[in-house]
């Protein structure tokens, strides 16, 4: 057993995104985003489920800090609904939108936990994908206008500013693989709404740096590890593809200004490129504060530039070890790979760790208690992977776990619970589990042995 430590201002916290936890999708002048309107196409969503009720979030606002604050965490990031607080993306205000997110915000702040707020966790308004929503120009401006109005709003009470959360799932998920919403599948839509969203994410970053608003703010790409399946030139570039999809084709353009070159080329040799207007890449390259890394999973990958490869010519080959049961390879060491491989890529900024958690559907037992010792497992193993990164100089901040509580898990619904605490969806009863009390400790005590 050893003990593994973390630094005295470390920031512990959980994480949760508005869709999946506030449900209200029709209340207090809320306006339709493009998940309710995914949700609600018979299809799209397991069992048919949507996140019109949700947790029940938006109405136990108290309830919800309590369990936070009885967690003992430093920080709690949550996402901002778009269309709660601009019913039509831009424009009129919903001040009831705006009413929920200071009780929020005063709660969390009394309580002394730092907000810590992602503007945009893929609810776009459905009145802007109407105008075609990131595949269009003009939702850059809607969401520079969005962010400001936050930036305004919450000056000095929120802090920690998060533009993006995964811009590849709000590109290449949602309108390459079609898996999320809106559900399209054209390669060119996706490397445009990769575009946009980088120019839309400079824009709003200047305008925090205009406004003079105190804190700091950054993106959080999801960046998944990938392994060699040999040790050939081949499989390792089909590697750097992988993460290169998900996470250099958007922090190159913010750190260096540019497209990593080997992306770059692997579109246009398939005949596809970004729709680049002169000014963007000045703009995307605005200077950033932290990079927040989501990470739950790595695959091994080797070369194929058959159908199995798929369109980055790129197959993932089991790595053997156990799964979660959602069904994600469990690979701690991929959390150090990926913090290490960023830190030297990127000049060792400000990294927190803005999601990490795992699926397991453990039910309550008997005595109202949960047992998911795996989750336990999960986390210790990945936090052990933190520490190691720390020690070896890498400037880890904050490690924010996925998620407070079970939630509407998009495509796979209510199936699939990544909770410290659970949620029963009929009584909307939230009841802690083991790993709850576990990560209480780790937070306590700053340290754990394991
Ligand atoms: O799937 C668990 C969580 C989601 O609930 C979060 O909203 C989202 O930020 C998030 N990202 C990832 C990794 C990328 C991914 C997203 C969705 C589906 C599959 C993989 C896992 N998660």
């Amino acid at each position: 057993m050893s003990i593994h430590k973390f630094p005295q201002d470390f920031k512990w916290g959980v994480a949760t995104a508005s869709y999946q936890i506030e449900g209200a999708y029709n209340e207090d002048g809320r306006g339709m985003s493009i998940w309710d309107t995914f949700a609600h196409t018979p299809g799209k969503v397991k069992n048919g489920d949507n996140g019109n009720v949700a947790c029940d979030s938006y109405h136990r606002v108290e309830e919800d800090v309590q369990l936070l604050k009885d967690l003992g965490v430093k920080v709690y990031r949550f996402s901002v609904s778009w269309p709660r607080v601009l019913p039509s993306g831009r424009g009129e205000v919903n001040q009831a939108g705006l009413d929920y997110y200071h009780r929020l915000v005063d709660a969390l702040v009394a309580n002394g936990i730092e907000p810590f707020c992602t503007l945009y966790h893929w609810d776009l308004p459905q009145a802007l994908q109407d105008e075609g929503g990131w595949g269009s120009r003009g939702t850059i401006d809607a969401f520079a206008e969005y962010a400001e109005l936050m930036f305004n709003e919450f000056k000095g009470k929120i802090k920690h500013w998060i533009t993006f959360n995964e811009p590849w799932c709000m590109a290449f998920l949602s309108n390459y693989l079609g898996v999320h919403a809106p559900g399209n599948k054209d390669l060119q839509l996706a490397i445009d709404v990769s575009h946009h969203l980088l120019v839309a994410h400079g824009k709003a970053v200047k305008r925090f740096r205009e406004l003079g608003i105190p804190g700091e703010i950054g993106i959080a790409p999801n960046t998944a590890w990938a392994v060699p399946y040999r040790n050939t030139e081949e499989d390792i570039e089909a590697c750097l593809r992988i993460y290169g999809w998900s996470g250099d084709w958007y922090l190159d353009p913010i750190y260096f200004g540019e497209y990593p070159k080997f992306m770059l080329e692997w579109y246009e040799k398939l005949g596809y490129k970004p729709p680049v207007v002169a000014g963007d890449m000045d703009i995307i390259r605005q200077p950033i504060d932290f990079i927040g890394i989501n990470y739950y999973t790595s695959s091994m990958n080797r070369y194929n530039p058959g159908e199995a490869g798929g369109m980055l010519s790129s197959e993932a080959v089991s790595l053997g070890v156990a799964k979660t049961d959602i069904g994600w390879e469990i690979y701690a060491e991929g959390l150090y790979q990926l913090l290490r491989y960023t830190a030297d890529k990127y000049g060792n900024p400000n990294l927190y760790i803005t999601e990490n958690g795992a699926c397991y559907n453990d039910g309550l037992e008997q005595g109202g208690r949960i047992h998911d010792q795996r989750r336990i497992d999960y986390l210790a193993m990945h936090l052990i992977q933190a520490s190691r990164a720390i020690e070896d100089g890498i400037n880890l901040k904050g490690y924010m776990e996925w998620s407070l509580m079970d939630n509407f898990e998009w495509a796979e619904g209510y199936g699939m619970r990544f909770g410290l605490v659970h949620v029963d969806y009929d009584t909307l009863v939230r009841t802690k589990k083991d790993s709850y009390y576990w990560y209480k400790g780790v937070i306590s005590r700053n340290w754990f042995e394991r």
